[in-house]
Formats: C-alpha cells, structure tokens, sequence
C-alpha cells in the first residue's frame, strides 16, 4: 500500500476512494482499523472511521491507531479526510487529530484543504464557499452536529489548536507548485503548522498535490487526493489495474437520515413515485414507531423499493433536539436506522442507498462490513460500493453511501439504476 487514507466518516471516506479510484489507484474501503493486513493488490488504503462528532481525545485515538495499521501496511504518505464543508465544532476535531497525526509522523506540517469544485466547495483568502454563498450561508450554518457558523477556516481552525493556523493564498496557488511550496514552507518555518491553502479549480488541487509529493501528512477533502496518485505514477509505482464492477438486480430501499437542504429535496424527488415512511425522534423515542413497523412497510412495499427517511427541516430538528437532546435524538434516529438496515438485507434487500455520513457510519456499522469496493461514481463524489455482509448471500449488496449534500435531486432513482447496470469507470 503506498497511500494511507484516514476518514473522519463513512460517506466522506467512500467519497475519497472513488477520487483515488477514478485516478487511477487501486483502492479499497475499510470500515475501522482491520484485524488483518490489506490485499496485496491495493494501492490506496481508506480507512473508514466515524470520528467527526465524537470527543476530540477519542477521535484522536482511533486517528493514530489508523495511521499505525497503515504504516504497518507499508503506507509512504498519509491523508486525513474530513468534510469539504469542514464539519467540526470549536472543540475539534480536525484541529486535533491533524496535529496529532504530524506528531506521530514527527513531520513539520500539512495542508489543509477542504475544497471539491465539482460539489462547489472552493476556498478563497481562507474563506470556505458553498456555490456562490459563504459556508456559514450556506445552509451549513443549522447542520444537526456540527452547524458551521464562521466561513474563516483559518479562524475556526484557531479555535481548536493552540496558535494560528497558516495560509497559502490563491495567487500563490495559481502561480503553480514551486510557489506553494515556497509559501508552505514560510508558513511552516512561523510555526503555523496546519497551513490553510486556497483552491477554486480542480487545476489548483493538482498543483497543491504536486507540490505535496514529499509531505507525510496532507488534510483534506476529497478533493486534495485529486493530484496525488499522479506522484506515484511518475515513480512507476503504480499497475494501471482496476477491480471490474459487478451489477446486481433485487430488491431495493433508500434510507435517508441526512437533515441537509439537498437531502430534503432528494426525499421529496423520490417520495413522488415510491412508498416513503417518515420517521422521527419522537417517534422512535416514544415508541409509537419501531424497527418492527418500518421493516413491515418495507416488507410490504419491497418491489417498489420503498423510502425511509428522517430526514426533516431545520425547525423540526431544532424542536426534536429541544425535546429529546441534540445527541439522543440523533443516536436513536442512527440505532433505528443500522437495525432496520441490518434487517431489510436479512429480508432480501440486495440494494442500499443511504443519505448521511452519520447515518451511513450507523448502517455500515450494523451490517459489520469490514471492506467495501469501488465501483462507478454515480454524482459527483458518490460512487457504487459493493460489500458482502455475512447477512446476504454470495453475491453480496451494492450500496450507496451519499453525504447529506451531494447529489442531484433525482440522486436515488439513478444510484438504484446504477446498482444494477454494468457502467465502465470514466
Ligand atoms: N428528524 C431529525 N431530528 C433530529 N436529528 C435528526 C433527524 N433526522 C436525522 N437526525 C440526525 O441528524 C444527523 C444527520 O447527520 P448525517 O447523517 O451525517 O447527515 P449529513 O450527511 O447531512 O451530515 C444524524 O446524526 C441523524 O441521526
Ligand atoms: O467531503 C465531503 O463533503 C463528503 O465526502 C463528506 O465528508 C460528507 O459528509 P456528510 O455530509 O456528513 O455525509
């Protein structure tokens, strides 16, 4: 393995594989640190891990321990993948297990870049954009964990570490590689080791990427990895092979826990043509609604591949987070949905697509699946993932696994199709 890749959740780290895979690594998905040593065969290594909204000392101990079952791999450079909207609160923990993981890497510092412009996430004297609106405009302002309030990375950033954070600014950027890598280093060199980088195009990720080609550490998006695995090409060190995806018919069903203003209108798309159950908190909480229930509407409307979403508008989830708690609320609304998961492959479902970091980390986690494959990229940071929990039969599952934002409106509709047609890589 030559790329060590840590994500902080499930949808983000799928979202890196199929970046890595569509340039041109073999890469694989492993969900937590893995017992046992990798393939041969891969190439880039992501290791899965649901550390966004946990204490910070913890996220930073399971951090660490991926990063030493990577270099146990044989990694040569690391990535730490976080959100490309920097999902995090003041107390961490990108701050955190960033330094943290320079520390055990005993290297000098890192970048940190969350830009993706495919999804309209660029970064510009510092300032994180969603589309033409700032972060904190962006609707990410009323996320249910993490809300994203201040669009100044270098500023949120300061709140979780001790000193300042660095910047490269674009002109800097667009002047190419060797410019980077001067201003990385003046900011090194003032002891701002988490240097916040500027980049609008996928053309400044690259360069950014070039000019990493010796750092240990690099933080990011999915986007920062865009660059990388032309480095390791130009030493011959990769096989140009790729894993063939296998489609697969049956039964489907869309689970949706994601609370984002994308999400909402990829639940009302969906919900016009295909049986939908709305669940909430209070429901969950109070019992009125159980697994048992949503399995036997599934059940029922299994051929139609029904929906299942929690997924409501930020004023209901400001009253159910004020009745219940913000945390209970979520974890019974994620419990609910890994159960339900775990039974609807027990019923036949052979085809999964969930909305949510959180709640894709609670379904991937009950279904224990160990190591996902990349398959095509159905939008823009989402591909098709195949995995065979011990559940299914011996043709496994495809799944989709969408962060809260992405996506088109008619997102479900296609990523089912895609489960079951054969689509090259681009
Ligand atoms: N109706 C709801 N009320 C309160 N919290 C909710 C509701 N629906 C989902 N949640 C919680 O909100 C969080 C959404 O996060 P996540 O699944 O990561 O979505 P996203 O990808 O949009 O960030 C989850 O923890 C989920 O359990
Ligand atoms: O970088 C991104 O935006 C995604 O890869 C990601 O991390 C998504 O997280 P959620 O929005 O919580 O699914």
């Amino acid at each position: 393995m030559l790329l060590g890749c840590i994500a902080d959740d499930f949808t983000g780290a799928s979202d890196l594989a199929n970046t890595l895979a569509r340039a041109g690594m073999a890469t694989t998905q492993f969900v937590g640190v893995p017992p046992d040593a990798s393939p041969d065969t891969c190439e880039a290594g992501v290791v899965a891990l649901k550390t966004r909204s946990i204490p910070a000392d913890e996220a930073v101990a399971q951090s660490l321990a991926a990063l030493r079952w990577l270099r146990a791999q044989g990694c040569r450079q690391f990535l730490f993948k976080y959100c490309s909207t920097f999902d995090s609160t003041p107390a961490g923990n990108i701050g955190p297990v960033a330094l943290a993981l320079l520390d055990a890497l005993n290297a000098p510092g890192a970048f940190v870049c969350p830009v993706f412009p495919a999804t309209g996430r660029t970064l510009y004297m510092g300032h994180l954009f969603v589309g033409d609106r700032l972060l904190s405009e962006s609707g990410m302002q009323r996320h249910p964990l993490t809300p994203m309030t201040d669009p100044d990375i270098r500023r949120w950033l300061g709140r979780q570490i001790e000193g300042e954070a660095g910047l490269v600014r674009h002109d800097a950027v667009r002047r190419g590689s060797a410019a980077i890598g001067e201003a990385w280093r003046d900011e090194v060199a003032a002891g701002r080791r988490l240097v916040v980088v500027d980049a609008i195009t996928d053309d400044d990720l690259r360069a950014i990427g070039h000019a990493a080609r010796g750092h240990a550490l690099i933080t990011g998006g999915s986007g920062i990895a865009l660059g990388l695995p032309e480095n390791f090409r130009a030493q011959g060190l990769l096989s140009g092979e790729r894993l063939a995806f296998e489609p697969l018919l049956g039964p489907a069903a869309v689970l949706s826990g994601s609370c984002s203003s994308m999400s909402l209108r990829q639940v009302d798309d969906y919900r016009q043509d295909h049986p939908s159950l709305a669940v909430s908190p209070d429901a969950l909480l109070s019992g009125t609604l159980t697994v048992e229930t949503a399995l036997a509407f599934a059940r029922k409307h299994l051929a139609d591949a029904p929906l299942i979403y929690s997924s409501a508008d930020p004023d209901s989830v400001a009253r159910a987070q004020a009745a219940h708690g913000r945390d209970r609320a979520a974890q019974a609304v994620e419990a609910f949905f890994g159960e339900l998961a775990a039974q609807l492959i027990q019923a036949g479902v052979t085809r999964l697509a969930v909305g949510g970091g959180e709640t894709s980390g609670a379904v991937v986690g009950a279904l224990s699946l160990r190591q996902l494959a990349i398959g095509p990229e159905i939008d823009p940071g989402v591909p098709v993932l195949s995995a065979c929990p011990a559940l299914a039969g011996p043709q496994g599952i495809r799944l989709a696994l969408k962060s809260g934002n992405f996506g088109t409106p008619d997102f479900y509709r296609k990523a089912l199709r895609q489960m079951s047609h054969a689509a090259p890589h681009p």
